[in-house]
């Protein structure tokens, strides 16, 4: 569904690149999730594959379009939710959508049902200007459904949103997703990325330094820990030891030995742990 082979990308045309030969591919029905910190180039690689910026180095494909010959067909075929994507503050919600439905040749969604979907039903006749910064995203996220896309890309899903509208946007993108749209979703929120994902990738300045399911990330780079709490002079503590490490491990040798457990489990590392340990780099 995506290929993209060796794409650089530099703003200001110099040796200064926000891409440094990227190549990935993302399969029908994958939900892949593009993570990284503030600058490291999610932005870029995404503005490349949705067409609004121009391939420099590297070919690629999106939905069988070929990035350097974009044609209007793309735009019928991906369905496209960023930050940046404005909603006409003039026009009511439902207006919103009824406008940018006539902007497709093919079938699109009703968008009555689009904004019962992401709780807007009640404020459908409201201009997008009076609306919180969450309500309008919420209505750009119902936006990029129109078309049906095949291909959907997500930018911070769930950022901003309260919870209850974040697990509603979820079920909504596992529901999309389960009805066979691919979906390339970008975000710093490791939790989002390990629930909705099957594939992610990790870019950090521009380089993309790996590309796993979250599963196979935690069996390869995450270090067996436990979780124990015991008795200690009375008082109860807890302490997390790697199963790796020689000093952990012989503390646990000698909390076994001397009785002191009280409780232990086994703790599964984070994506986030791991995204430290592969990239040496925090994710905000
Ligand atoms: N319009 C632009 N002109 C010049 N440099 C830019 C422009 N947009 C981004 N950059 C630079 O390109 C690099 C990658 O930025 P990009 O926006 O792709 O990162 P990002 O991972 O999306 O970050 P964020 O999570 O903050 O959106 C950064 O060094 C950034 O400063």
């Amino acid at each position: 569904m995506i290929n993209v082979e060796h794409l650089n990308y530099s703003y200001a045309h110099n040796s200064q690149y926000a891409l440094k030969d990227v190549s990935f591919h993302i399969e029908k029905g994958e939900v892949f999730g593009f993570l990284g910190p503030s600058g490291a180039g999610k932005s870029t690689t995404q503005g490349i594959l949705t067409g609004l910026l121009p391939i420099q180095e590297g070919e690629g494909t999106v939905a069988g379009v070929d990035l350097r010959h974009i044609s209007r067909d793309i735009f019928n075929k991906i369905g496209v939710s960023f930050e940046q994507s404005n909603v006409y503050g003039k026009l009511t919600a439902l207006e919103n959508l009824e406008f940018y439905r006539k902007l497709f040749d093919g079938p699109t969604m009703e968008p009555l049902e689009l904004l019962k979907m992401v709780g807007l039903d009640q404020v459908k006749n409201k201009r997008a200007s009076t609306f919180s910064k969450g309500m309008k995203h919420r209505l750009t996220f119902a936006r990029s459904m129109l078309n049906y896309p095949e291909i959907w890309f997500l930018d911070e899903p769930t950022t901003g949103l309260d919870p209850g509208i974040a697990s509603t946007i979820k079920d909504i993108i596992k529901q999309k997703n389960q009805e066979g749209a691919t979906v390339f979703l970008t975000t710093h929120n490791m939790f989002i990325a390990d629930e909705l994902c099957h594939r992610v990738g990790f870019i950090v300045d521009g380089v993309l330094k790996v590309v796993d399911s979250p599963r196979n990330l935690k069996l390869k780079y995450g270090q067996p820990m436990v979780e124990v709490e015991y008795g200690d002079n009375g008082q109860l503590l807890t302490a997390s030891l790697s199963l790796e490490e020689e000093s952990d491990k012989e503390k646990l040798t000698g909390l076994i030995q001397g009785g002191k457990i009280q409780r232990m489990h086994t703790k599964e590392p984070t994506l986030e742990e791991i995204f430290i340990r592969l990239t040496g780099r925090g994710l905000e």
